[in-house]
């Protein structure tokens, strides 16, 4: 069976970046999708901003909506204190074997846990079945259309408290309209826009920081 552009990602990884160094998969990943093959990985301009957020955020608790091949997932983890929880929920079982097997490689295994679903479906489930009680930090990154109700889910469900940080990508690039406008007139939210460029590409892309008032 020929193999898929993920998996041409993690053979990259396995053959050219150091086992246990994060930072090295993060660049071969970088490298490849930049080289090679684009793949939507946050990429390394908003991953600077992503993991700026997150030192201010340095949250114990961390949700991430869209693992993909795991990049984003990797420079979260490398990031988090001892005993922070981290679960990362993919729709995709192809994508998530992929991810599972980058963020062993780069050491990080015991720091994440991998959740196969619909977000919809895992989001009501994580206080009693993922034993959660409050989102310090949530990425979304997944499917532009579920931004925004995902987001009103996570309130309806009692996950989010005041200072609790949502960053989304691409908001600028696909664009997620009715999420922006949603948390930046709602009155639940201090939003805060930051500047960017699509992964890999002159385009320009943003990431939206919105902290939950309480
Ligand atoms: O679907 C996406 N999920 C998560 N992140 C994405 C991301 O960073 C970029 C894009 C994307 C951007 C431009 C384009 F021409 C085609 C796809 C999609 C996703
Ligand atoms: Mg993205």
């Amino acid at each position: 069976m020929s193999e898929t552009k993920e998996q041409r990602v993690l053979q990259f990884v396995l053959q050219n970046a150091i086992r246990g160094d994060p930072k090295s998969v993060i660049d071969n990943i970088d490298k490849y999708c930049s080289q090679r093959e684009w793949a939507m990985n946050v990429g390394d301009q908003k991953g600077l901003i992503l993991d700026n957020v997150l030192k201010e955020s340095n949250p114990n608790t961390v949700l991430e909506l869209g693992t993909y091949c795991g990049y984003s997932t990797v420079r979260i983890a490398r990031l988090l204190k001892p005993g922070a929880r981290f679960l990362t929920v993919e729709f995709n079982p192809a994508f998530a074997a992929v991810a599972k097997q980058i963020i062993e490689f780069a050491g990080l295994k015991d720091k994440v846990q991998v959740i196969e679903g619909n977000t919809q479906d895992i989001i009501p489930q994580l206080k009693k079945k993922y034993e959660v009680d409050k989102l310090d930090f949530v990425f979304v990154d997944h499917w532009k259309d579920k931004y925004l109700p995902d987001t009103q889910l996570l309130e309806k469900c009692g996950l989010l408290a005041k200072g609790s940080v949502v960053l989304a990508d691409n908001v600028i690039t696909p664009g997620a309209p009715e999420f922006l406008k949603y948390v930046r007139t709602c009155g639940r939210y201090d939003c805060t826009n930051y500047p960017s460029f699509l992964e890999y590409m002159d385009e320009r892309d943003a990431l939206e920081k919105a902290v939950f008032r309480g």
